[in-house]
């Protein structure tokens, strides 16, 4: 197998959705959930998407675990490396958009990585360096409250600079709209300048059609779906894939077996999307507050399920509002309560599993990283889109048997995203 594309995605939301991207825009896309083991048979792809948990994480550790995976990847032949970050720029000033960039960009020999998170299928766009989610400036939008990393600055050259060591410059809309030349004179400009990763606006297809053209001919980006429907579009316009968006149905035959949702996302989209599961299944709200105080919540939990799910899927959910979430964080710590929490609803899915669980959708990337670490799923061949970038998802090699899962961003998905999901995953 010779990779045409290579992705390392800072999470396995983030993953799914790149993977749903580029499959839809022709690329035969497998999603691995870290470095396969050898043992692993993956299907013939042009793309591979490894999923880490790194988004969160030490500088450090993401920037290894992250040179481990390139390395794998550039075994297979992948000439060109996107990291896939969120279209929300989800980061602090300790990273890891900037450290990981960085390293990749590094151990490729130097130059400029172009990195933009615009997304304008969800509302994701970038003008001037500054991100708009839904036309709001990232730091009025609901990304502000965001439990891990609130965003409180929308000019991601200031966000990306305070987090690297080298310069971050600008590659604005009217150079883009000027056509190919006119950005790579302005990337030789800012790299004759020192600098080494340029954020590059984009609010259109066509935008992040010119800059995948422009990418794929540097080793690495960094950047969310948009920049890889640009990439895809790139390679198949370089006649080395199919035009066809590639096959999904294969992926999303029936499995049988019960159904279950598990929501740690305190997005608001996911908010609204329980508020409407609620009219039509049982969901159980966990009690964060006993939870951390060590009461046995996750036990209540599982006998709760375990007495309804044989009568149709049941939605268990830490989730909760920003007041709710800063006051629990403010007594338990920010990293402790998401780490227990995440924990919880792991252990809620995975014993929902072991009753006989096939399909299994979350909500939440770093929930879908637990659960889907939990659960020991090293592979997904991607299936058809539920809504932009989520796609449905069959396990590849696992040992429970064959599941179909569906791992929800959390700002994705319309207000009946549960039904739908469960709607498409029989
Ligand atoms: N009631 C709560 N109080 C505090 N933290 C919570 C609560 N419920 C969930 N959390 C934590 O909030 C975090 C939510 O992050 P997660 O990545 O799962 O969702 P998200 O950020 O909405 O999704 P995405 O990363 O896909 O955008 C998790 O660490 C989760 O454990
Ligand atoms: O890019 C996005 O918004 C999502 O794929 C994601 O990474 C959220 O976790």
């Amino acid at each position: 197998m010779t990779i045409l594309l290579g992705s390392i995605a800072d999470d396995y939301t983030g993953a799914s959705d790149l993977a749903n991207t580029l499959t839809k825009n022709g690329l035969r896309t497998v999603q691995t959930v870290g470095i396969p083991d050898p043992s692993l048979v993956l299907p013939d792809v042009n793309a591979v998407v490894v999923s880490l948990k790194i988004r969160s994480v030490a500088a450090d550790e993401a920037v290894a675990a992250a040179g481990k995976a390139d390395r794998w990847l550039r075994q297979r032949g992948a000439a060109h490396v996107l990291y896939k970050i969120c279209s929300t720029f989800d980061s602090t000033d300790q990273g890891n958009i900037g450290p990981v960039t960085e390293a990749l960009s590094q151990a490729a020999g130097g130059g400029i990585a172009l990195v933009t998170p615009a997304f304008p299928e969800t509302g994701r766009t970038v003008y001037l360096g500054h991100l708009f989610v839904n036309g709001q400036p990232l730091d009025e939008s609901p990304l502000k409250d965001h439990p891990l990393n609130p965003m409180h600055d929308a000019n991601l050259v200031r966000v990306m600079g305070r987090q690297s060591q080298g310069k971050v410059g600008l590659v604005d809309l009217a150079t883009i709209t000027a056509g190919h030349a006119a950005v790579k004179t302005r990337l030789d400009a800012l790299r004759s300048e020192g600098v080494t990763a340029a954020i590059a606006d984009a609010t259109s297809e066509r935008d992040l059609e010119m800059l995948g053209e422009v990418a794929l001919q540097t080793p690495v980006s960094t950047g969310a779906s948009g920049l890889g429907l640009g990439l895809a579009r790139a390679i198949v316009r370089s006649g080395r894939a199919s035009a066809a968006s590639a096959d999904t149905a294969d992926a999303v035959r029936p499995v049988g077996g019960l159904a279950a949702i598990v929501a740690g996302s305190c997005s608001a989209a996911t908010l609204r999307q329980l508020e409407v599961a609620e009219r039509s299944m049982p969901v159980l709200r966990l009690d964060t507050e006993k939870l951390l105080r060590g009461s046995d919540e996750i036990a209540a939990a599982i006998a709760w399920a375990g007495e309804r799910i044989s009568d149709g899927p049941v939605v268990i959910a830490a989730s909760a509002s920003a007041e709710m979430v800063s006051r629990l964080q403010s007594q338990y710590g920010r990293e402790a309560s998401g780490h227990a929490i995440e924990t919880a609803t792991a252990t809620v899915a995975s014993d929902l599993v072991a009753r006989g669980v096939k399909r299994l959708v979350v909500a939440g990337g770093e929930t879908s990283g637990a659960t889907v670490d939990r659960l020991a799923i090293p592979a997904f061949l991607i299936g058809p889109e539920i809504a932009p970038g989520v796609p449905v998802l069959r396990t590849i090699g696992n040992a429970q048997g064959d599941m179909l899962l569906a791992l929800k961003s959390g700002n994705f998905g319309g207000d009946d995203f549960f039904a739908a999901a469960l709607a498409m995953m029989r």
